[in-house]
């Protein structure tokens, strides 16, 4: 029987998309109707299984997976026998305290003697004891906000991304114990032709990530600018310069990484650059 590599990821959720659109990016063909929990990509050794997410480091220790697809935090909150392999870039966000606004939070000593409510009991254990505060630790798996408000706890831990949940409950983020993005987790052994997929597919994914994060520009410039500009953007291995018709001007082509992309182009136009193209990259294999 021919090895597969068994993905775990989450069913429906924030991590679904991200997860489904990185696996499809990297050339997997999966179909995943409604209410199917497990499927066999068309073209590549992979099955993917649906759950649910606090479950995935489980299914990985016990080798029912072999890898999934989880956030940070919940690879930090289970304490599983998993390996981190690779953080992924998508559903960013923080585990913070937050406390009721109008509260005079004077650091983390305030959090002694009060509770907290959380879904994270293992990462808030962690938090408190390496601040050296004892408080008293309320566990909900959700909706975890409205504990304050009703009387359950005096503060809480919970993921915060644009902060709004935190604002329309009347709680100000007070302490930011971990970022979190998505990640693969994978179990402590594969065998060899399983590892093998593994890479094969990591290879993609790195690709994948690669190209998210750089564009492709092109623009033209005189002459007597192409060693400076070919410092502000040195590509790959070095720019593409093509000779235009017009004389003393030429094309120049590269890579241009998005996150210090406005700052590059400020500098470009300054060396005379016009005619400035970018353009987004698909797959980027160095
Ligand atoms: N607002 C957010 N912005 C970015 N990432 C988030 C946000 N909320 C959660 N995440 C990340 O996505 C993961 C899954 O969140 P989600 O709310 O879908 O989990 P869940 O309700 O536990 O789902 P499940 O039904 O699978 O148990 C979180 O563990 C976290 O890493
Ligand atoms: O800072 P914000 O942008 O408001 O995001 C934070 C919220 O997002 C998540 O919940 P989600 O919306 O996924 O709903 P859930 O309670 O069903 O998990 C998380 O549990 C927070 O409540
Ligand atoms: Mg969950």
């Amino acid at each position: 029987m021919n090895t597969l590599l068994r993905i775990a990821i989450q069913k429906s959720g924030r991590l679904q998309e991200g997860s489904l659109e990185l696996l499809k990016e990297s050339g997997l063909s999966i179909s995943n109707g409604k209410d199917q929990l497990k499927t066999q990509a068309r073209n590549f050794p992979v099955e993917v299984l649906f759950l649910r997410d606090d479950d995935i480091p489980q299914y990985v220790e016990d080798q029912v997976a072999d890898i999934g697809i989880v956030g940070e935090n919940v690879f930090a909150e289970k304490k599983k026998d998993n390996r981190l392999i690779k953080r992924l870039d998508f559903s960013k966000c923080r585990l913070s305290m937050a406390v009721p606004r109008g509260e005079n939070y004077t650091g983390v000593q305030w959090l002694q003697g009060k509770n907290i409510a959380t879904s994270y009991p293992n990462i808030v254990k962690g938090f408190l004891a390496k601040h050296n505060v004892e408080a008293g630790i309320h566990e909900i798996s959700g909706s975890v906000e409205i504990a304050p408000g009703i009387g359950l706890a005096d503060a809480i831990c919970d993921i915060v991304s644009t902060g709004s949940t935190l604002l329309s409950n009347g709680l100000q983020e007070v302490e930011i114990v971990m970022q979190s993005e998505a990640v693969i987790i994978a179990s402590p052994t594969l065998s060899p032709e399983k590892q093998k997929i593994l890479d094969k597919l990591l290879f993609r994914i790195e690709a994948v990530k690669k190209a998210k994060n750089s564009k492709y520009i092109l623009l033209n410039c005189p002459n007597e600018s192409i060693e400076k500009i070919t410092q502000v953007i040195p590509g790959m291995k070095s720019p593409t310069i093509i000779p235009l018709t017009r004389a003393g001007w030429s094309s120049l082509h590269s890579v241009v990484d998005e996150n210090d992309f406005w700052e590059r182009i400020d500098q470009l136009r300054e060396f005379g650059a016009e005619g400035i193209l970018v353009v987004p990259i698909e797959k980027m294999i160095v």
